[in-house]
Order: structure tokens, then sequence, then C-alpha cells
């Protein structure tokens, strides 16, 4: 069934004292705040995940997300970590090919198609990031582009597998810049890829789908877009680390 999802994505943002502030902040205003059927997630750097486990209750309102894994279940990879690690401490979701780590750490669409697998295999729902540049938004067939992130990322899967799949569509050209797609032009794009997942898998599977949109949306223009048929929600950046304003998005989403 299609959710309603909001996830905070902190990127490498807060030092462990103020982390655990703003989580059990967080955490009191959900439980307060929100009664809608809106599921949150909370992606903090990796080192802080098992902390994040052990204070969130699991098969509450709020949900843990990886920002990454690696496509090997183990190995001789200083520095990274693996999904069945991170399945092993309880964690629900996983942030794959997110445009930085495509840009900064050259993450293409067949490696992003590995760890899909092996997230999916370790019990782990992928949040699968797509997204299009501003140069290619203005002089290319950007749809075409992000439609490709997807096909050859994610249509190997069966349809079973693609059920445990979050699309996040994020255009590079509106990530922390505070230039947010417009809430046409959001519905735009996730009506194209909700068609492009039904040429694949069917229109069950399509309308089941949750695409969440991400782009400085904030407290401001979270109730436009969220109000848009083809946005599911939101994976959020920079407000994400503000307990008041992260949870006025949710409450738009509920
Ligand atoms: O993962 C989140 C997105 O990159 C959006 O970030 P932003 O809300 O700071 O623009």
């Amino acid at each position: 069934m299609r959710k309603k999802i909001v996830a905070g994505n902190w990127k490498m943002n807060k030092t462990s004292e103020e982390a655990q502030a703003l989580l059990s902040e967080v955490v009191n205003m959900v439980n307060d705040e929100i009664t809608g059927d809106v599921e949150v997630v909370l992606c903090p750097p990796s080192i802080y995940l098992s902390a994040f486990r052990q204070y969130v209750p699991v098969g509450g309102k709020i949900s843990i997300g990886a920002q990454n894994c690696h496509e090997k279940a183990s190995g001789a990879y200083t520095g990274e970590i693996s999904a069945p690690m991170i399945q092993s401490i309880g964690v629900d979701y996983v942030i794959l090919g997110h445009s930085e780590r495509r840009q900064y750490f050259g993450e293409t669409n067949a490696q992003l198609a590995e760890k899909v697998n092996i997230a999916l295999d370790n019990g782990l729902k992928p949040i699968f990031c797509c997204g299009e540049s501003r140069d290619l938004r203005e002089n290319g067939d950007y749809i075409g582009f992000v439609k490709d992130q997807i096909t050859e990322s994610l249509f190997h899967l069966s349809a079973e597998s693609f059920a445990n799949v979050v699309i996040a569509y994020e255009p590079i050209w509106a990530i922390g810049t505070g230039l947010t797609a417009s809430s046409a032009q959001a519905q735009d794009m996730h009506f194209e890829l909700r068609q492009h997942i039904a040429s694949q898998y069917g229109d069950v599977v399509a309308q089941d789908t949750t695409i969440l949109y991400g782009g400085s949306a904030n407290e401001k223009n979270a109730a436009e877009l969220f109000a848009q048929p083809d946005v599911d929600g939101g994976l959020i950046g920079g407000a994400s680390l503000k307990s008041r304003e992260f949870t006025n998005v949710i409450k738009a989403r509920q």
C-alpha cells in the first residue's frame, strides 16, 4: 500500500550531544502532535544509528534509516558499513543514490543496483534517490534522465521486491539551495515516474509506490507540495535539523 512518509536526512551534521538533544525533541513532538498515519523516518549519521535504535521504540510512529550502505556484505573496505551490519542493529530503511553520493563518491546506476539488491536481501527498505541537474532541466531530456536512473538501478527487481522500495525525487538544483521545485514541477515528475513504474510493473504496483519529494522542502511549502496527488511525502534535509520545523512538515503530510 502507498504510504505517507516524511524522512529526515541529517546528512553529516550534529555532534553526539546535539544529535541526542534533537532526537529527543523530535520524538516528543511527534508523540504529542502527530496523530495521522504518516511514517516518520530519521536518518542520522551512521555513527548514531545504534543509539537511535535503542531510543526509538520499534513499531512506533518513527522508523530509523541509514544514509548509505556498501554493495558488498563484508570485506576489506575501510570506512564503509554494510547492509547486514545495518540490519543487525534493527534499522528499517537505507537511503541509496543520494545526489551527494553520486556527485562526491562517484556512485553509478549499476553500482546502485547492487546496493539496492544487498539492502533488500537484508530486509532493509531502500529510499532510492533520483533527480536531474539544473543544466539538464534547462537544456536536456531531464525526464528521460531520471527515468533511466530508475530503470538501471531498480527495474531488474521482481514486483515483490520492488514493493519494498521508496522513491525520492530530488532535483539537484533544489537541494540545499532554497530553490524548491514548484508543486506543479514536482507533480509533473512524480506523475511521469509513476507512469514509468506502471510500464514495468503494472498500474497496481505503480499506484502502491511511495514517491517522496526532496529539495528545499520546509514548513512553508510542504503543504502545497504534499497536496499534489502523486507526492506522497518528503525527504527533508536542512529543515529536518530543526525539531519545530520538521514536526510542522510532518503535520503538513498527516
Ligand atoms: O536528502 C535530502 C535532500 O537532499 C534535501 O535537502 P534540503 O532539504 O536541505 O534541500
